[in-house]
């Protein structure tokens, strides 16, 4: 798995936002994209994943050597990108078990695909949920279910919008272990995120996004803990 961003520029109808971004993830990698509030972190990964809006003005997204700066979101997920978007997005008058069986599945994979029953292995606590609607789930259930909709598309990159946002701690404990539990089933992570610190536990590398629309810094996590100028800097921390 490889992809390369280069040069992007990403705006809305009304504002220009990403200007020239640019940064790889590679195999088997975790990644934390981090910024202050509004710097543009939405706006890239549904610029990667061929979600409109935004509109991409110029530069290229590349993956696995494929250039899919123009393709369409579906044709993005067939090819092993998929993104668990901000605020779940989960359908309401389905089940958990109906969330799940409902996604398309791309089969020409190496490894271990993704079915219902392994996602409920690994989150056991959507196994005892199978049959309650997902509106009635709570906020950690759903946060659950959207990364199991993710995963059963059986994708090589996972993109993550926030997972944390508006979970309680011991939820976040949760979730925080099983995208460690991801690690090295062959799947790259990218995790957009407001929680630091717990980016910072999660990810092997970070790239960072400030308000020039740019990526300004990027490095190892554990560089950029022990960086306070750098924390200060760009994240007000
Ligand atoms: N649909 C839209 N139309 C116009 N402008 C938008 C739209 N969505 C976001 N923006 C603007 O783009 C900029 C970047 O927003 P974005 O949501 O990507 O930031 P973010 O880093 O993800 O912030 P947050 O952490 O608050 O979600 C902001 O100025 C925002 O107001």
């Amino acid at each position: 798995m490889s992809l390369n961003v280069t040069g992007l520029h990403v705006g809305y109808a009304t504002a220009q936002v990403l200007h020239g971004v640019d940064f790889t993830i590679g195999e088997n990698e975790t990644v934390a994209l981090l910024g202050r509030n509004g710097m543009g972190k939405t706006t890239l990964v549904r610029a990667i994943c061929g979600l409109r809006p935004p509109t991409i003005t110029s530069g290229s997204v590349t993956f696995d050597g494929v250039d899919i700066t123009k393709k369409s979101s579906h044709q993005i997920s067939r090819l092993g990108i998929s993104i668990v978007p901000q605020g779940r997005r989960v359908f309401g008058s389905l089940t958990t078990l109906e969330n799940l069986s409902v996604i398309p599945q791309r089969k020409d994979i190496l490894g271990e695909r993704w079915t219902v029953e392994r996602v409920f292995e690994f989150f056991p606590r959507l196994g005892e949920r199978q049959t309650s609607m997902a509106r009635s789930l709570s906020g950690g259930e759903q946060q659950m279910l959207a990364i199991g909709r993710a995963l059963m598309t059986n994708p090589s990159l996972l993109i993550m919008d926030e997972p944390s946002e508006g979970l309680a701690p011991s939820v976040l404990d949760v979730i925080h272990d099983r995208i460690e539990g991801l690690r090295g089933t062959g799947l790259s992570t990218l995790i957009a995120e407001q929680n630091v610190d717990l980016a910072l536990d999660m990810a092997d590398r970070v790239i960072i996004i400030d308000d020039s629309g740019s990526i300004p810094w990027s490095g190892r996590a554990d560089e950029l803990r022990n960086d306070s100028a750098l924390l200060e800097r760009y994240l007000s921390i």
